[in-house]
């Protein structure tokens, strides 16, 4: 590590303190927490001012550089994002479009796969590959995905040589079309694997796959789920770029985001952290509402999954939250790690008063199907917009919060609506065409492997087929 880099470590304190590429390499931290920056980097109002103009490429190497000071240049990064952003089908990469006076649509889904996945994941690639090339290593990525993570990591790896990825989904509960997204790319170093299970389930085996020694050790294991800093920090990138684009830093913005796993919003907490003048961040939740139960009234504690027409925020324990907690906590990694400890035990947590006052930028709203489907309506009637059912839940949450008029309100849009034509068709009476590069997504050939949620039968599976 060099003398300047920046330094990262474990939500929970007792991991190695690595660099940026050490990070991005190795995902989970071997305490079983999450890695941060040390310190969260900061941008004067006269800098944020200097970023006006920017195309994507270059603002996102300007926002990423201190993350990655020490290993990538800003000139690097930019290389890395003309290559991650070539694919996408908008020259703006992320458009934000006017829904009203007050309220804004920010749309993170052109990339290959159609989500806002893509927007981290096409980077991640890039940066995978830089890290690997000219080195003998070999990486065994295992991820979890409610459905958009698993295609567009899938986009980002396949056929790249030193990698193989083991993608967990929750059998039955995607769409059709993100299954087909995902079991439909037939490159050998692919692997789909359909757990009967949840989401959360899933995740929970791929966290354990990090811990333990008989696979992480013959293996070496890396992630692509947003445990991985990697996949934050490019998300950081589109708050500064729709904010900038209304006015920023001389005006304060709020966002409203689809909030599953909470990197998506934690991302824009961070951008709030490097000196974005950000209002609000609105977190958005289906009827799976710990996040939302968690912030209006401290209660964490986790209930079954319900499936939703909004499959990709089925989700009940996020990944991300401890990186809020332990900023909560002060950074305090061994309270961190006593209050996972104590809610991995019980499945149960409560967060005071003062500790939530602390998190203030966040407020939260649950959207059952009737509101999520009533803001879709809204969307197509009052402004000719086709929404999937995971940006109604936030455009149902920025439009029932009273945001002070003056401030705009961007809605993270996170999928495109084909990826959930019955969903939408049902709520809207349209059902959306899927776009060219998707045209024949129902006459490929499918290939994935059903096996019980047991954490012993997939890590046997990942043990099993991985090439060493
Ligand atoms: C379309 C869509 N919207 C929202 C979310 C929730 O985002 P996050 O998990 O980062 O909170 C997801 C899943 O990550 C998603 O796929
Ligand atoms: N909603 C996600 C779940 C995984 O979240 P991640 O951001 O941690 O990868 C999905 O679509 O897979």
């Amino acid at each position: 590590m060099g003398n300047n880099s920046t330094e990262y470590f474990s939500t929970r304190g007792n991991a190695d303190i690595l660099d940026f590429a050490g990070v991005t390499l190795t995902g989970l931290a071997g305490d079983g927490g999450l890695y941060v920056p040390t310190h969260w980097p900061r941008f004067t109002p006269e800098q944020i001012k200097a970023m006006r103009g920017l195309d994507y490429v270059a603002l996102a190497a300007r926002v990423m550089a201190p993350f990655t000071q020490g290993v990538l240049s800003e000139d690097e990064l930019q290389g890395l994002c003309k290559a991650a952003y070539g694919s996408f089908a908008h020259s703006a990469i992320v458009p934000l479009k006017q829904l009203d006076s007050q309220h804004f649509l920010l749309e993170l889904f052109h990339g290959p796969t159609l989500a806002f996945k893509d927007v981290a994941l096409q980077l991640l690639g890039q940066l995978f590959e830089r890290f690997l090339s000219g080195t003998d290593k070999k990486l065994t990525i295992v991820g979890a995905t409610s459905g958009d993570t698993g295609s567009a990591a899938i986009d980002a790896v396949a056929g790249r040589d030193q990698i193989e990825i083991f993608m967990l989904h929750p059998h039955d509960r995607v769409s059709d079309v993100q299954r087909r997204q995902m079991t439909t790319i037939l490159a050998p170093n692919v692997h789909n694997i359909a757990i009967e299970g949840s989401f959360d389930d899933a995740q929970a085996m791929v966290k354990r796959m990090f811990g333990d020694r008989d696979v992480n050790g013959p293996l070496t294991l890396s992630a692509v789920n947003s445990i991985n800093w990697a996949r934050l920090m490019a998300q950081v990138v589109y708050y500064f770029a729709a904010a900038l684009r209304l006015g920023s830093p001389d005006r304060t913005i709020a966002f409203s985001v689809p909030t599953g796993n909470f990197g998506d919003v934690f991302a824009g907490y961070v951008a709030a952290q490097m000196g974005l003048p950000i209002e609000r961040l609105i977190v958005a939740t289906n009827v799976n509402d710990i996040l939302h139960r968690a912030l209006a009234n401290g209660d964490y504690s986790v209930s079954g999954v319900t499936p939703t027409a909004a499959p990709s925020m089925d989700i009940q324990v996020s990944s991300n939250f401890e990186r809020l907690l332990f900023d909560l906590e002060g950074r305090n990694g061994a309270a961190t790690l006593a209050r996972m400890k104590a809610f991995e035990a019980s499945g149960q947590m409560q967060i005071g008063p003062e500790m939530r006052s602390e998190g203030d930028i966040f407020i939260s709203a649950r959207a059952d199907a009737d509101d999520m489907a009533l803001a879709m309506r809204w969307a197509y009637e009052h402004c000719g917009e086709v929404l999937d059912p995971h940006t109604g839940i936030a455009l149902h949450a920025a439009r029932a919060e009273m945001i002070a008029p003056h401030i705009p309100v961007v809605t993270l849009a996170t999928a495109h609506p084909a990826k959930f034509r019955n969903a939408v068709e049902r709520a809207t009476g349209v059902r959306p065409a899927l776009p060219q590069r998707l045209a024949n997504l129902f006459e490929r050939e499918e290939r994935f492997d059903i096996l019980p949620g047991d954490y012993d039968a997939v890590r046997d599976y990942v043990l099993a087929k991985a090439v060493r």
